[in-house]
């Protein structure tokens, strides 16, 4: 099996950076939240303030209920708006959650959809496509930074302040009484105390959060290369339909699954073990902040056998600390789990951040109805990213307007490659390709692209109808549709379709899907390219999947429809060079002839030994004597 490739090391982003994503992604989804946190502690200050004044109250002799309905109503009110106010908020973070993870998932498909087709396939960049969806999946994205990182800072903020003045107030309160303790209570001991007991959770709490988050930065990582494999699995072996069958050949044991089972098996046991190791650092914490609670309780308690404070304060004063001491847990549980969510955030910020080459060239296409576009590639070497070998080495060629080119060539002599570059996929690593004598990078890449109809060697159709496989994009005529898969040899098919050109091609999307066959599919392909009507059309091993009379039919109608326009036809079988008014031959990347097809048969180098060589299978004398040669061998007595 393939080894597991690294995650990408994630640069690391600074704060400033997260709130802005966030914000871009739901504007004011941080400052909804702050709001949120700070509501909700109001909520609960309400409530221990109100029960403080009350039992202060109720120590004041003969107090009746008139006295004590207008501070009670005060208090409903309050509770009663602070509710609303949470109702609403916490209805907009829901919401400001769910769209931002949305949006990070827009965001990374408008990156992959957009990248220049070099970047698109650069292995890198796809390795940063792979971190960036398993950390929308994994980390929780923004959201979960903003409910869980936001909040908690805002919340710990919000209760210092708002228990900071009480607790100076609670430590100015001397007592009146003489008692040893009435003197501990007023003296700078006490104070000396309780700062030793609030940096306990600063000296202890923090490296033991750290470690916590620790754990969980491995866990991601471990989990995010697992989770890409599983996703290959998943989404690709488990489910393709070409893999289905070679696996039901070729692997009738079940190895694969066993494979995922073992590494699933070898996920979950590691995954356990660093969940362990974060939790048992994040209880720890919590121990440590229950004691500090206890501690605090009884310098609040003191204070209150010292006759410093009042009953009622003393059950303010717990309800206070009790505040703070959460936002500061909630705080701690923050630092060892953000740790997982920022490098989440990390990941998705470089991929979405990736370089891609500028868009260079700004000049528009000339419109010409006479297609008098004249291509001319111009001492064009090209290497692939990260190779040492050329594709193509010093390649220098002219397109005649209205010709129909055949490049031929042998496995790997750089056919494909020549066509990538034509249509600007790729950018000569070195020579230039002009257009109309202009260096094509100097167009607009997307109106230059629009000058091509091409049919690639590895085409695909979306499950989408038959028309908008057609149309793509564009109008759709259900005329020229119509005309176009008639050229392409496949209207009769469409024709007997439920819903003709307004049928699914297989049940991916739609369950009344049909599923054809790949003869089929790649005559769709052709009447797409047949139907953009661009300049140049470009078939790139169109026919492989056709029987030969469908081949020949479309190569004839092609033509016949071409009128003014340019096509380059390559193809492995040399019957289609008969259509060609010149070929190409290609060989290791070079030009090795170009002519005519009696030309180059009379020079008999390459092309003559390609042409020979697949026509002698089909001679008569050849076929008669293969199957004189069978019939003697398997013959039965
Ligand atoms: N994405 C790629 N990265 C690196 N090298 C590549 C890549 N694609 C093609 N090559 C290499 O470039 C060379 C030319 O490949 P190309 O696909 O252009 O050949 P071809 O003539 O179209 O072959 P075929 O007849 O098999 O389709 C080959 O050596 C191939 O291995």
């Amino acid at each position: 099996m393939p080894k597991k490739k690294q995650a990408p090391e994630a640069n690391h982003h600074s704060y400033r950076e997260y709130l802005h994503y966030a914000n871009v992604l739901r504007p004011h989804s941080v400052a909804v939240q702050a709001a949120l946190a700070v509501v909700t502690l109001l909520q609960g200050y309400a409530a221990v303030t109100f029960l403080g004044v009350l039992v202060t109250q109720l120590t004041v002799p003969n107090v009746t209920m008139a006295q004590l309905w207008p501070m009670t109503a005060a208090f409903l009110g309050t509770i009663f708006v602070l509710a609303i106010i949470g109702y609403r908020l916490t209805m907009h973070a829901n919401v400001n959650a769910w769209g931002s993870w949305f949006g990070m998932q827009a965001m990374t498909n408008k990156k992959m959809l957009t990248v220049t087709y070099p970047t698109f396939i650069d292995p890198k960049f796809r390795d940063e496509y792979a971190a960036a969806n398993t950390s929308i999946m994994f980390s929780g994205g923004f959201g979960r930074f903003v409910t869980q990182v936001v909040n908690s800072v805002c919340g710990l903020i919000a209760a210092v302040v708002l228990s900071g003045a009480s607790l100076v107030a609670l430590f100015t309160a001397r007592s009146q009484e003489t008692t040893a303790l009435a003197r501990f209570s007023n003296s700078p001991w006490l104070l000396v105390l309780m700062l030793v007991i609030i940096a306990i959770p600063v000296v202890m709490a923090f490296p033991l959060a750290k470690l916590s988050g620790k754990y969980m930065r491995k866990f991601y990582d471990f989990n995010v290369q697992f989770n890409r494999m599983g996703a290959y699995y998943i989404q690709t072996v488990f489910d393709d339909y070409v893999i289905g069958k070679v696996i039901r050949i070729f692997d009738p044991h079940d190895h694969l699954l066993h494979y995922f089972a073992k590494e699933n098996r070898t996920q979950i046991i590691e995954d356990n073990k660093m969940l362990t190791q974060a939790t048992a650092a994040r209880s720890l914490n919590n121990i440590v902040l229950s004691v500090i609670i206890g501690m605090l309780y009884v310098v609040v308690g003191i204070k209150g056998l010292a006759g410093a404070i009042s009953i009622g304060a003393v059950i303010a004063y717990v309800g206070y600390l009790q505040q703070v001491i959460g936002a500061l847990t909630t705080m701690m549980d923050t630092i060892g789990t953000s740790a997982s969510i920022l490098k989440g955030l990390d990941q998705f910020i470089n991929f979405i951040e990736y370089p891609d080459a500028p868009a260079k060239g700004r000049l528009p296409i000339e419109k010409r109805l006479d297609n008098n576009y004249e291509i001319k590639v111009d001492d064009v070497s090209y290497r692939y990213p990260g190779t040492q070998e050329w594709a193509l080495r010093h390649v220098t060629l002219q397109f005649k307007v209205g010709q129909r080119l055949a490049l031929v060539g042998p496995n790997g002599s750089g056919k494909t490659t020549l066509i990538k570059l034509l249509t600007r996929l790729a950018e000569p690593t070195e020579g230039r390709i002009l257009l109309n004598g202009i260096d094509i990078q100097k167009y607009d890449i997307h109106e230059y692209q629009q000058i091509f109809a091409v049919v690639f060697q590895d085409y695909r159709l979306f499950a989408f109808s038959v028309a908008d496989n057609v149309a793509v994009n564009t109008h759709k005529d259900p005329e020229r549709i119509q005309r176009a898969l008639t050229l392409a040899g496949v209207w009769n098919k469409v024709d007997r379709m439920p819903k003709k050109t307004e049928t699914s091609l297989t049940k991916n999307i739609d369950p009344a899907g049909v599923d054809i066959s790949g003869g089929e599919a790649q005559k769709i392909a052709i009447a797409r390219a047949w139907y953009k009507d661009a300049p140049f059309i470009i078939l790139d091993e169109p026919t492989a999947a056709l029987d030969p009379v469908s081949e020949y039919e479309i190569y004839q109608k092609f033509d016949d429809l071409m009128e003014k326009k340019t096509a380059i036809y390559v193809s492995h079988r040399m019957s289609s060079t008969r259509f060609s008014q010149r070929i190409v031959v290609l060989d290791h990347g070079q030009i090795v002839e170009d002519g005519t097809h009696a030309a180059l048969m009379q020079a008999q180098g390459l092309y003559y030994r390609l042409f020979e060589a697949q026509a002698q299978y089909y001679t008569a004398d050849k076929i008669k004597a293969e199957r004189k040669n069978a019939d003697a061998a398997y013959a039965i007595d």
